[in-house]
């Protein structure tokens, strides 16, 4: 039986391209959105990965990336919505500006996506499909003057349990909420010791694709930062 792809969203660079590596390593086929053409998506490529452009800042570009899905597979074992923008909370001119950008990547998306792709993800013949979001632990204790982030986040983890209710059993979909995984590009250094990697994000990937009596959940992997 051919195996049905894996969407993740995001995946050129970072956690979304570790994680995509490592689906190809296991033998997934994968597809990955990007908004910008860099070397990374040709090294995916050769490796068999499809690469979708895709820009989820506005309902349209969303709309129009779900027609590029459609067109190019008829079924899907997951989707991992992994795309997101990490932005401080701006001076006030500009907060409404950052704050419907950051709904429409962390919740219009995800939203938009799951509720045209459910008929991708019911079209597959394998025993288990997943959706997975990827939220942030932050979540549980707000983020002074990340707000509209965490907000948003917030939004993505209540549509985990919205999804998992309403698209059970056929999918499951749960959320992993990392800590500080990886610094941000342009980060000061930070405690080698305090940031594992992305090899943890997709070890609890691996965890939720592999285990078909997990849904509605949200996956805190963090090394404890949710209890501060
Ligand atoms: N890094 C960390 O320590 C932590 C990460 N997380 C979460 O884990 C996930 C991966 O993190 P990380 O790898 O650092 O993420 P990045 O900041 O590297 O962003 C991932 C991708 O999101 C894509 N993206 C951003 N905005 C849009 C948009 N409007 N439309 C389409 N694509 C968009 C970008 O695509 P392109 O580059 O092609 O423009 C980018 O490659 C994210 O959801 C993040 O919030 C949570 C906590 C900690
Ligand atoms: N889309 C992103 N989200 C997040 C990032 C990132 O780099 N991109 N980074 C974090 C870290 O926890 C941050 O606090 C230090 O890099 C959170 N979310």
């Amino acid at each position: 039986m051919s195996q049905s792809p894996i969407l993740i969203t995001g995946g050129a660079q970072r956690l979304g391209r570790h994680c995509a590596e490592r689906l190809l390593d296991d033998g997934h086929p994968v597809i990955v959105t990007y908004r910008r053409e860099r070397d990374t998506l040709d090294s995916l490529r050769e490796r068999g990965a499809i690469t979708l452009m895709a820009n989820f800042s506005s309902e349209r570009g969303i709309r129009e990336f779900i027609a590029r899905l459609t067109e190019t597979t008829g079924s899907l074992r997951a989707i991992v919505h992994n795309a997101s923008e990490w932005v401080a909370d701006p001076d006030v001119e500009a907060a409404g500006e950052t704050f419907e950008r950051l709904f429409q990547v962390h919740m219009q998306a995800p939203y938009l996506i799951n509720l045209h792709a459910r008929a991708l993800l019911e079209a597959c013949q394998e025993p288990q499909r997943d959706i997975i979001h990827i939220t942030d632990s932050v979540v549980q204790r707000g983020a002074a003057g990340q707000a509209a982030y965490a907000a948003t986040k917030a939004g993505l983890e209540s549509l985990t349990r919205s999804f998992a209710a309403q698209f059970a059993p056929q999918i499951q979909v749960n959320a992993v909420a990392p800590g500080l995984i990886m610094s941000a590009e342009l980060g000061a250094p930070v405690d080698a010791r305090r940031v594992p990697g992305p090899g943890v994000i997709y070890q609890t990937i691996r965890y939720l694709l592999d285990n078909d009596f997990v849904t509605g959940t949200v996956m805190p992997v963090d090394g404890g930062q949710h209890l501060t």
